[in-house]
């Protein structure tokens, strides 16, 4: 039976990261995403302004909506302190298999907390089921209709605190018009750009980073 590309992905990062050690897994996925197969990971170059935000946010609570292979779960979670935690949301079960052992090679498993399922059907359980009173820091890479959808959700269900930033992949390439509008129009939210480029690519794409004003 034929592999798939994140099967081969998280084969590469077997051969090629050493256990415990989250950059190495990160450097090995890019590699493999820059040499052999593309993949939808946030890559590099858009990486290092995830890392920039989630450093200065320095949350104890975080959110990502689409764990895919793990790649971007593994640089949010390697800034994290002990004592907080990122929980991922991801609802095709073959990438979870995936990711949980992306995750597990980068010795990164205790801090989070990765989750089967739609983000409409699991975000209205944060609080009761996943004991979550807000979150400090949300990364937005789904499905790029529901960008939209699932911070009216995160809004809707008091999940958001004055200052909570959301950071969002993706805004120019493949693009999220409707998202775009939203934070930037909104006088609660505090909305900036963050141009880049499309993973492994010359394309441009960027990040929308927008700060809940409560
Ligand atoms: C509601 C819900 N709940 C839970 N998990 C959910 C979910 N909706 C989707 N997921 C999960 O998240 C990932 C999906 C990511 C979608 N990302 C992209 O489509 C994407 C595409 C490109 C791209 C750009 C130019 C091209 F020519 C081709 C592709 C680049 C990117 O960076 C992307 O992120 C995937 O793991 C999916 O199962
Ligand atoms: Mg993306």
């Amino acid at each position: 039976t034929w592999s798939t590309r994140p099967q081969r992905l998280l084969k590469a990062v077997q051969k090629k990261a050493t256990r415990g050690d989250p950059q190495s897994v990160i450097s090995a996925i890019d590699n493999f995403c820059r040499h052999k197969e593309w993949a939808m990971n946030v890559g590099d170059e858009k990486g290092a302004i995830l890392d920039c935000v989630v450093s200065e946010v320095n949350p104890s609570t975080a959110l990502e909506l689409g764990t895919y292979c793990g790649y971007s779960t593994v640089r949010i979670a390697r800034l994290l302190p002990p004592e907080t935690r990122l929980i991922t949301l991801e609802f095709n079960p073959d990438y979870a298999v995936v990711a949980r052992q992306v995750i597990a090679w980068a010795g990164l498993q205790d801090k989070v907390e990765l989750v089967v399922g739609a983000s409409g059907d699991l975000i209205p359980q944060m609080k009761q089921q996943f004991g979550v009173k807000e979150f400090d820091f949300v990364f937005l890479d789904h499905w790029k209709d529901r960008y939209l959808l699932d911070i009216k959700l995160l809004e809707e269900c008091g999940l958001l605190r004055r200052g909570t930033v959301l950071l969002a992949d993706n805004v120019i390439c493949p693009g999220t018009p409707e998202y775009l509008e939203y934070v930037r129009t909104n006088p609660r939210y505090e909305s900036r750009y963050f141009k880049s480029h499309l993973e492994y690519t010359k394309v441009e794409d960027g990040l929308e980073k927008s700060i809940f004003l409560g």
